[in-house]
């Protein structure tokens, strides 16, 4: 029986947050730059809020300046990407986030696409994503880059191992994919369509779960001692009509077979707002020629 070890991504995302905090004051005192992030909110959706909430609270314990646009969800396209293009000039704001899902009358891609690249600290930019997939400095989709660094730290050198991403989304999947290559892993990209899903991840010695389905890699699906990456933050019913939060990787079965796993919550969700504050951080060094 393997001993299956939980990978503390809340604690790594607190220590990396600290370290983001001593670089950001240190650019504040010898170049007198404060990084300031932009996050834009269309609508009310509850779930978004408390998120934009913290994001915004651990953006000003960094140091760094927050601005909140929370907008009503009958906004036009039009006003949304006016504000957009007010945030590219103007030169407090090293980076902005346009909280998605965006309401269905906004066209998201032309959303994205109107983004300074430069300040896309989310990675979404089709600029970012052909930046990253050949080899260029881009801004790296935050999730995936928050997975990556959990990785290296435990696994160390990630050459030659067998990565299976399950999952082909734009803000996780492939990117978690191209990142995973530039480690030299060995990379499959599996998704709803793949011939024989629980053999794929049965040969992986790092499993990235990111499907947005409760507990649908089950613990047969995972290599004895395998690393299993859950992206997964789905929130289910329970009895009393509350909710409780899950992956997508059935953690009670994972256990005695994972050789390391990430929870949920407490895995990835924390590293994934560290790496935002981190890309705000590259983006405004940048921005500055430093
Ligand atoms: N443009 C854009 N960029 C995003 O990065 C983006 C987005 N839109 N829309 C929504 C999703 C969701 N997301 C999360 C980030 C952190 C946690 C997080 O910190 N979760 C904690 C706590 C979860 C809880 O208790 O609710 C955890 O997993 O431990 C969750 C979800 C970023 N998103
Ligand atoms: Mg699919």
């Amino acid at each position: 029986m393997i001993e299956t070890k939980p990978i503390d991504g809340k604690a790594f995302a607190a220590n990396l947050r600290a370290r983001i905090a001593e670089q950001v004051a240190d650019l504040v005192r010898t170049r007198g730059v404060t990084p300031g992030l932009a996050v834009v909110l269309v609508g009310e959706d509850p779930a978004s809020q408390v998120y934009v909430r913290n994001k915004a609270a651990q953006t000003l314990e960094a140091g760094m300046a927050s601005f909140e646009h929370k907008l009503p969800a009958d906004t036009a396209e039009a006003d949304l990407l006016a504000l957009v293009a007010r945030l590219n000039a103007d030169p407090a704001v090293n980076g902005i986030l346009v909280q998605l899902p965006l309401p269905g009358h906004i066209d998201s891609t032309k959303v994205l696409a109107a983004i300074e690249p430069a300040k896309d600290v989310d990675g979404f930019h089709v600029v970012n994503a052909g930046r990253l997939a050949v080899g260029l400095d881009a801004l790296v989709p935050c999730t995936p880059l928050g997975c990556v660094m959990l990785l290296k730290h435990h696994l160390g050198n990630l050459s030659g191992l067998k990565a299976v991403v399950v999952g082909r989304s734009n803000i996780v999947g492939k990117p978690a994919a191209q990142l995973l290559l530039k480690e030299d892993c060995t990379v499959t990209i599996a998704h709803s369509r793949t011939r024989d899903l629980p053999g794929e991840c049965r040969q992986a010695d790092i499993l990235v779960a990111a499907v947005g389905r409760p507990e649908m890699v089950r613990g047969d699906w995972i290599k004895p001692g395998a690393t299993v990456i859950d992206v997964g933050i789905n929130r289910v019913p329970k009895e009393d009509g509350k909710t409780r939060l899950v992956g997508d990787v059935a953690y009670g079965e994972a256990q005695g077979i994972a050789g390391l796993i990430t929870p949920v919550p407490g895995g990835v969700g924390p590293m994934t707002i560290a790496c935002l504050l981190q890309n705000t951080l590259t983006a405004t060094r940048r921005q500055n020629g430093l």
